[in-house]
């Protein structure tokens, strides 16, 4: 159905992945709140695949593509990157990859991100799993991070803050008055946070289970 583009869209990747079905969880939060450290503890307890958006486009930009400079740059802006780049990356990982439980950790962050998803995958995420944190916090392990991440340097920081606030706080709105939002307050030490993820992966598998 629809036009040209969206069949071929659908028969090269939509199809792919809704023979698949993956179950599919959205790890959101602010720059630094620690969705990539939590993600790392919840692949090694609950066997799920973690795919970070930003890390897909980081090793886009390595892989020497032709988007390469476009990404860069806009990570460099803290700007958020078009989603049909994004969710061609997100969509072969789901697909090369034979786990069917994915955590996709940094997507969507805007409205646009969002909507594209939904419409090219027909995904819906089994919920929303937010980390929760104030921003004084969030810059303070920003800058600690040492990564060698081009956008973790105080100017940088603001705009990815500012980007936060108006364009991915509104989707974390928009799943939560669907009751999809499971809220994680990332403020407490790393353990302790894992604590509070448990919970909410421990009952969700046994139901799965029973
Ligand atoms: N609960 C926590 N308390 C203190 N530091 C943390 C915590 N969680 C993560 N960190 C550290 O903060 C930095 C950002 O964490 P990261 O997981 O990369 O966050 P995000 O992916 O949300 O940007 C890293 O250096 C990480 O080690
Ligand atoms: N869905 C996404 C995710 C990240 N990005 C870009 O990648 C950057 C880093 O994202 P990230 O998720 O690795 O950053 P953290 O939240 O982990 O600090 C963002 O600031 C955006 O520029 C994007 O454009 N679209
Ligand atoms: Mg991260």
């Amino acid at each position: 159905m629809g036009t040209a583009v969206e069949a071929a869209s659908k028969e090269t990747t939509g199809s792919a992945l809704s023979q698949k079905n993956p179950k599919v969880i959205f790890v959101l939060g602010g720059p630094g709140s620690g969705k990539g450290t939590q993600c790392a503890n919840i692949v090694e307890h609950f066997g799920y695949t973690h795919l970070s958006a930003g890390d897909l486009l980081r090793a886009e930009i390595k892989s020497g593509s032709e988007n390469g400079t476009m990404i860069q740059n806009m990570i460099k802006e803290g700007k958020i990157v078009p989603s049909e780049v994004t969710i061609k990356l997100l969509e072969k990982a789901i697909a090369e990859n034979e786990n069917d439980k994915f955590l996709i950790d940094g997507f969507p962050r805007n409205e646009e991100n969002r909507a594209a998803f939904e419409a090219v995958t027909g995904i819906a995420p089994e919920f929303v799993l937010f980390f929760d944190c104030p921003a004084e916090e969030m810059e303070k392990r920003l800058l600690g991070r040492n990564q060698g991440r081009e956008d973790d340097n105080i100017e940088t920081i603001r705009k990815r803050f500012r980007v936060y606030m108006e364009s991915s706080l509104p989707v974390i709105e928009y799943y939560n008055s669907k009751g999809k939002v499971r809220k994680i307050d990332a403020a407490k030490p790393v353990e302790e946070v894992f604590e509070a993820v448990k919970t909410l992966f421990t009952p969700v598998n046994e139901k799965a289970a029973t």
